[in-house]
């Protein structure tokens, strides 16, 4: 059972987090002001200059060739640019221009609509899936209606597009043999890692994404039997009838545990179905949480027994949480898989391109957003990276293709051997439930073992990927190339220079050119004669490939890290659902939130370490760098963490064991924060002298807050005042900031005072969160830094006034001169007296009042709320005033009931005992102190219950998170 003192943090932690403050495009949250500079500086002064002389040269020749011969690859303007973006600082115009620009670029790339299709779409109306009744955006199982007014564009079971069509003249019979070209070209003759460190997990990621957006049909290569979106489909299915097959449709919109339906996924690595399962994890979490805030408090606990009713609330969280998981599903893209693309992550930059921003052209027109998409065949052949298969992932592809294809050499499986199988053994039994991948079992609850799923997902981090190379391809995978080749030909695909013109690149001229390899130039011009004949597929596969740089992360060959990046953002920002649906009324503000990335949270950006974290907690410890980074291989992402200055010490570089859940001790996370040792204070804070001056404090600074907060109403003489958001929160703040940090705080009557009370009950309250609350994995690390941050800067300002009141000359001229002295002489001289070096004092004085600030005001807003609940007012009026021990003691005995009762306490059980409580249920720690506590509440309940004007707004709960 939770402690009080973290129950009493809960509202706390909610409080701190419903605050962030959010960009308004693009719902990320905004640094706060603490913070902000610092860290902007620190990273700048890392990243470098962004811009040098040595980038001229690319420019130029963007400027020359932007609308003529095409632009030449080989200068880098586009990393350049990348580079540039990344670091020009936060906010600066420029940048915002050069981001609008890019993207512009990127989503023009393509047509939109497409113009030609392999077949003509379905003609005609298509029925309208969204039942009666449903107020939201939703996602259709068959990717239909993404585009309202063209309803079928990128749906299920419809052609693929065609970007280039071709004019290339060679009849298909003067084409090398397929057979021959993978055996010349593409097949893997040696294993190279991957330059850039990538891990196969970011390999897995790639192939979930590939089989969210192709299927081809092996019945007509012409038709795309996934949707143009990357909705999960391989999770939630492709038709109503799949998607009903994982739901348990009971009214909690939950799916079964551990289920997804694409089952072609069953045949790749362990580690693709592995990470699927963590986003099918992750839809069950969004649900419960969506059901169990109730927003709108419009849902009944189950079990449900109307059908209809169950049928409605069932669909409603469905669908809210599938599109709250599709968006972590496109934040981990954006963030995670496109920041390692770009090589962001590994240069340590928190800049990504954001495909999903609202931009507008030179002359104020919007570019587009959410027009919906269809996916070509150009981008799928581009998308066939074979090559970075895994050492390991082409041992596990040996095994399961020896056992589909039983005594054939991989030189003799034919296509139709692979479609057959396709067809037959490579279909699992209907049941979703019973489904199984790297010979796990399932538990009796459905779900597979936290430790399984881990060891998959550690073992492919670890795991490095192989380099995009010509002949770089696992023999294994001879027949799919073949596949790929004849299905290239079959769609009359353009050549690899038509494509390179289409995305306004620089045609090649020679085989030399495309590839300075001469085996494999050599080998290309003597199956091939001209390199406009060139196929796409092989010219993108065997083409010489980019090596790591600024804004270079994947290296593969020149054409595919073009293109690749107008395909993520037409597929980014031609999806409704992820751009003009994507807001918290759809999602619902928790879920909206939710699926928010935190830039401060230690992975540079990234989202996937917050499911990590969340779906596997024992196996992903707060700090590890699999978690962090797991798509970059440790060792190498190590490596780069070092060169960027960062401490390497500020992450666990081994391989997680099981850890026990939680965050260790309170003593153990205080420790962590400071770096001295903390002494004991409480004699000179809470001796009982201390707390009566304090006492009086409280009293006063309450009064002065009513005053002062009071708003009021319309046309009327009413006054409303925010009682808990405005005063309680804020009371100990402002006695802690004026009376002992000497800090003067923000008010009508004095509008440059050194602070905002509400800023820096914020602060406070994340130190709060930090060190009583979090047991989230995933806000370890943001959490930990600023609070951080925060206790090192308001322990240095006392001590400060610790080492001058040992002087004691600041103060002794001040009154000389007749002037108030600046702070609390008589405190100060009580804590210097504290044995132990000024800033162990300091930090444990910070630590017993700022640190338990968020928790006094808790016990006191729930105090405040049992008064008004149980129409105690008027009895606290009589008991405080006139102020007597006998009243004080009254009140003092209902706030240890009202605590009881609130669930806060356990000494005291009414039904169990039959006795009133005579002992507070409070911990005796910081301002939590009950001596402390109850003497100060009482004069903070004197000052607003003695007071005739202040009562409850009907119907309106006291405002317990602020
Ligand atoms: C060990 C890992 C992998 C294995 C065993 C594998 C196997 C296959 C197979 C069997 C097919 C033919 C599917 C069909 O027509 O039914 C295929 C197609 C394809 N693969 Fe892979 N693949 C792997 C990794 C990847 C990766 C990492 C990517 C790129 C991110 C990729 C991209 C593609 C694409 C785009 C297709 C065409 C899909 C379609 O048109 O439906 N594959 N792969």
């Amino acid at each position: 059972m939770p402690s009080p003192l973290t129950r009493l943090a809960g509202a706390a932690a909610n409080f701190s987090r419903s605050r962030v403050e959010l960009n308004e495009t693009t719902g990320t949250p905004i640094p706060k002001l603490l913070t902000r500079n610092i860290y902007e500086v620190e990273k700048a002064s890392r990243a470098g200059p962004p811009f040098s002389l040595s980038d001229l040269p690319a420019y130029i020749d963007a400027v020359k060739n932007m609308n003529g011969a095409g632009l030449d690859d080989r200068k880098f303007l586009l990393e350049k640019l990348l580079t540039l973006m990344s670091r020009l600082p936060k906010g600066s115009r420029l940048r915002k221009t050069i981001e609008e620009y890019v993207i512009g670029l990127l989503y023009r790339d393509l047509p939109h609509p497409p113009g030609p299709y392999l077949a003509l779409p379905p003609a005609g109306t298509i029925p309208y899936p969204q039942p009666a009744g449903v107020h939201y955006a939703f996602r259709p199982a068959d990717g239909s209606f993404y585009n309202p007014l063209t309803p079928s564009l990128g749906k299920v079971g419809t052609p693929y597009a065609r970007s280039v069509p071709t004019r290339t003249t060679i009849p298909p019979s003067h084409l090398p043999d397929a057979a021959t070209v993978f055996d010349t070209l593409l097949r893997r003759d040696q294993v190279l890692s991957h330059p850039g460190g990538l891990s196969s997990l970011f390999f897995a990621f790639a192939n979930l994404i590939i089989h969210s957006i192709f299927d081809t049909s092996h019945a007509d290569w012409s038709i795309n039997n996934a949707s143009s979106y990357l909705d999960l489909g391989i999770l939630y299915g492709t038709s109503e009838k799949q998607v009903n097959s994982i739901r348990r449709l009971d009214g909690s919109g939950k799916i079964w545990n551990d289920v997804f339906t694409d089952s072609r996924l069953l045949f790749m690595p362990p580690s693709v179905c592995a990470l699927l399962i963590i986003f099918s994890r992750n839809h069950n979490y969004v649900a419960d949480k969506i059901s169990s805030i109730n927003e709108k408090s419009t849902f009944s606990s189950l079990p449900i027994t109307d059908s209809a009713a169950r049928t409605v609330q069932d669909d409603e969280i469905f669908h809210r949480a599938r599109l709250v998981n599709t968006a972590f599903f496109m934040q981990v893209i954006l963030r995670d898989y496109v920041g390692v693309i770009l090589g962001m992550v590994r240069d340590g930059s928190i800049w990504r391109l954001n495909p999903l921003e609202v931009a507008r052209d030179s002359d104020h027109s919007l570019t587009p957003r959410g027009e919906g998409n269809a996916v070509s065949i150009e981008f799928n052949l581009l998308y066939r990276w074979h090559a970075c298969i895994s050492e390991q992932d082409t041992a596990w592809t040996e095994q399961v293709f020896k056992k589909l294809f039983p005594g054939k050499e991989w030189d003799q499986i034919t296509v139709a051997d692979f479609q057959a199988a396709a067809g037959t053994a490579m279909r699992p039994g209907p049941d979703v439930k019973a489904w199984t991948f790297g010979g796990l079992e399932r538990g009796t609850d459905g779900s597979f073992k936290d430790a399984d799923i881990a060891d998959f997902l550690h073992s492919a981090t670890e795991s490095a990927a192989c380099a995009f190379k010509a002949r770089g391809i696992p023999s294994v995978l001879r027949v799919i190339e073949i596949m790929g080749i004849e299905q290239g030909r079959a769609w009359g695909a353009c050549s690899l220079n038509e494509f390179r013109k289409f995305v306004g690149l620089r045609p090649y001229e020679s085989f030399e050119e495309w590839n300075p390899d001469p085996e494999i130039n050599q080998a290309a011009a003597n199956l091939y004669q001209d390199i406009d004949n060139l196929e796409l597929h092989v010219g993108l596969q065997a083409e010489e490939t980019k090596i790591p740089m600024p804004g270079a992360g994947l290296c593969p060959g020149y054409t595919i890290s073009r293109a690749i990046l107008s395909d993520a953002v037409c597929l980014t920002r031609g999806d409704r659902f992820m751009t003009t649906e994507f807001t918290p009324f759809n999602l619902t503000v928790w879920g909206y939130n939710d699926c928010q990335f935190d830039e401060n949270d230690g992975s540079f950006g990234g989202m996937l370490s917050k499911l990590l974290f969340r779906h596997l907690p024992e196996y992903y410890p707060p700090g590890s760098a699999y978690a962090h980074f797991a798509f970059i291989v440790p060792e190498s992402m190590r490596g780069y963490i070092s060169s960027q200055g960062c401490s390497e010490d500020d992450y666990t570089w081994t391989r997680p064991t099981k850890t026990p859940l939680g965050l260790g001790t309170i003593e153990n996370r205080v420790q962590k924060l400071v770096r001295y040792p903390i002494v004991s204070v409480k004699k000179p804070l809470f001796s009982s002298r201390a707390v009566d001056h304090t006492a009086s404090s409280f009293f006063h600074i309450t009064k002065r807050l009513i005053e002062e907060k009071f708003v009021l109403d319309i046309d009327s003489t009413t006054r409303h005042l925010n009682i808990v958001g405005d005063i309680v929160n804020l009371v100990p703040i402002c006695w802690i900031a004026e009376g002992i940090m000497d800090l003067s705080i923000k008010s009508t009557t004095d509008p440059d005072g050194d602070v905002d009370a509400k800023d820096v009950y914020s602060v406070f309250s994340e130190v709060t969160d930090y060190i009583f609350v979090n047991i989230d994995h995933s806000q370890d690390w943001a959490l930990h830094n600023a609070s951080a941050e925060t206790v090192c800067k308001f322990s240095l300002l006392i001590e400060a006034l610790l080492r001058d009141s040992t002087s004691g000359l600041v103060n002794a001229l001040k009154r000389f001169l007749k002037l108030k002295p600046s702070y609390n002489e008589s405190l100060m001289r009580r804590l210097g007296r504290v044995f132990g070096r000024p800033q162990s004092v300091a930090a444990s004085v910070f630590m017993e009042t700022a640190a338990t600030a968020a928790l006094f005001s808790k016990a006191v807003a729930l105090v405040i709320d049992y008064i008004f609940e149980n129409s105690k007012a008027r009895d606290v009026h009589n008991s405080l005033h006139p102020k007597d021990a006998k009243g004080d003691g009254e009140v003092i005995s209902l706030i240890r009931e009202a605590l009881h009762l609130q669930d806060f306490g356990h000494y005291w059980d009414e039904q169990v005992l039959g006795v009133r409580p005579t002992e507070t249920p409070l911990e005796n720690y910081g301002l939590l102190d009950p001596s402390f506590f109850e003497r100060t509440a009482v004069e903070i309940l004197r000052a607003v219950f003695t007071r005739d004007d202040i009562v409850k707004r009907p119907n309106q709960p006291v405002n317990m998170g602020r």
